[in-house]
């Protein structure tokens, strides 16, 4: 049996946010990743998605060509040339993450864990104990148990297909749907996205919302909102998507349907129950410091937990919070109140902190700063298809609570809202700043 101070489950965000701090401490620490080390988001999800979406920038630019007395000849995108500089521009990542590890005194184990016992790991054929066992395994997408579910491909597909497919239908109205649904749209395919519920992209402000769906159908998305997927054929060739809204059987054909139906927790295949770990669902019980309740020498990170944002930022930050718990003993909690989250759509969605709806819910006494800034000068200027903002402020203390933005450098913008809401900056002190001119920053003193 081999023996360590710590063992992670899973290379990604997570797991090397544990390292930092364990590691400074002097103890030893063997990180199990199945796959390839980074995980999902430099792998899988948000570098390689990105790419795609600078790519839609560009088309978007091209459009916005003639605004600025460019002409431009119809764009043709060469998408298995853009998939080439997507994974041309990753392809190193998990090896130089590989020489970090080492030069951080990290053992670095390929295989898949389980656990075998309380304290100890198989992996492989070998046997691990260790005093604290970290669980950042990730996410995996839903599965939808509905005829045809075989035929449903998921966003690691869709990276990594040289093929531009004609038409495409999402099942699901979330982040991935957008983001890839907006990305294929600009490159001249047939969206269609489909949506369980009647709200589109949830947890995110409603009028900001209303805007990301309106700057969605302006390109030619088709979205269906309580439209539920009954089934998946095969007919002549190509997929059909048959769902049921209002009532009505409908059907779309597409060359793919993708499964955007949310992500769950990748627990199912470590053996929770040898590892002592009381769980439901795969949602793994665990207290205000990231430990199992019922195995303390446990701790879960990442997506892994299945009740905090399934973002990277929040994954490293959730790593270190578990690492600096298992070092100084479990004392630190996660605080999640300004964590900025985007939607990188073209235009873009950018959010912190609390929605109006979610502001009211609680009772706050608040103003609610509402602009639609397309007819200022520095969006007239850019051309801007869609500017808008939505600061929410706390009347008395003059304290922001949340900040949302569609357009507008609006994912660059919404980390001064974040900072200031981090550090106590009031509404006023962020608008009596003196800001370089012209810039969207320099908006920010009259979006509020
Ligand atoms: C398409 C897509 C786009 C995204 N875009 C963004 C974005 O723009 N911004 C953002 O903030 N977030 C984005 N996300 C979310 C982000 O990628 C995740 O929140 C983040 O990667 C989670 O990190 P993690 O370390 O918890 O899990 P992961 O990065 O998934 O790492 C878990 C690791 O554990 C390994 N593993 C699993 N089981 C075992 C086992 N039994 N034994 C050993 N190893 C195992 C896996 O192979 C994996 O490498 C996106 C996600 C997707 C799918
Ligand atoms: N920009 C980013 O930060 C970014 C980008 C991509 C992914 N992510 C992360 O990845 C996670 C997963 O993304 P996602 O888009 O798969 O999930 P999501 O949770 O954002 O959206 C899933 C949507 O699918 C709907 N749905 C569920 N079952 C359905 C069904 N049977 N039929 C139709 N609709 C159904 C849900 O109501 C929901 O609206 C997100 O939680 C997000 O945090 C983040």
């Amino acid at each position: 049996m081999e023996k360590y101070d710590v063992v992670i489950l899973g290379g990604g965000n997570a797991g090397m946010g544990v390292t930092v701090t364990t590691r400074a401490a002097g103890m030893s620490v063997a990180m199990i990743e199945a796959r390839d080390l980074g995980g999902t988001c430099p792998n899988r999800g948000c570098t390689p998605k990105k790419v795609l979406v600078a790519a839609a920038h560009a088309l978007h630019g091209i459009e916005e060509a003639d605004r600025h007395g460019i002409t431009v000849d119809t764009p043709r995108l060469d998408w298995r040339a853009l998939i080439d500089r997507e994974k041309d521009m990753i392809r190193d990542i998990p090896s130089r993450l590989s020489g970090l590890m080492a030069e951080r005194g990290v053992d670095v184990i390929v295989g898949e864990a389980a656990f075998i016992g309380s304290n100890t790991i198989s992996v492989d054929g070998r046997e691990l104990e260790a005093r604290n066992i970290v669980i950042a395994t990730g996410s995996k997408p839903r599965s939808l148990p509905i005829p045809g579910a075989e035929h449903l491909t998921i966003s690691d597909d869709v990276l990594n297909d040289p093929v531009l497919p004609r038409a495409v239908v999402f099942v699901g109205g979330g982040v991935i749907a957008f983001e890839l649904g907006h990305v294929y749209a600009r490159a001249g395919v047939d969206v269609t996205i489909l949506e369980s519920l009647p709200h589109l992209l949830g947890g995110f402000d409603a009028d900001a919302v209303a805007r990301i769906r309106g700057a969605s159908e302006r390109i030619g998305i088709r979205i269906r909102t309580l439209a539920w997927v009954k089934r998946i054929d095969k007919v002549d060739g190509r997929l059909r998507a048959t769902f049921v809204a209002d009532g009505v059987e409908c059907s779309v054909d597409a060359d793919r349907v993708v499964n955007c139906a949310g992500r769950v927790a990748n627990v199912e295949g470590l053996d929770l129950g040898a590892g002592v770990i009381a769980h439901r669902e795969g949602r793994i019980d665990i207290d205000d410091h990231l430990r199992s309740r019922s195995n303390p020498d446990v701790y879960v990170c990442g997506d892994a937990v299945w009740n905090s944002p399934q973002l990277s930022p929040v994954a490293t930050y959730e790593g270190g919070i578990v690492g600096r718990n298992i070092v100084d003993g479990p004392r630190h909690r996660p605080d999640y109140g300004q964590i900025p989250a985007c939607l990188y759509t073209v235009p873009a969605l950018a959010s912190v902190g609390l929605t109006e709806a979610k502001a009211k819910e609680q009772g706050l006494g608040v103003r609610v700063h509402v602009n639609d800034m397309q007819g200022w000068l520095s969006a007239r200027t850019y051309a801007e298809t869609v500017a808008w903002s939505k600061v929410i402020v706390e009347e008395t203390a003059d304290r922001i609570v949340g900040a949302h933005m569609v357009g507008h450098a609006g994912e660059e913008l919404i980390h001064l809202f974040a900072l200031a809401m981090k550090h106590g900056i009031t509404a006023s002190q962020l608008s009596d700043m003196v800001y370089g001119f012209p810039t969207f920053a320099s908006d920010v003193r009259n979006m509020m």
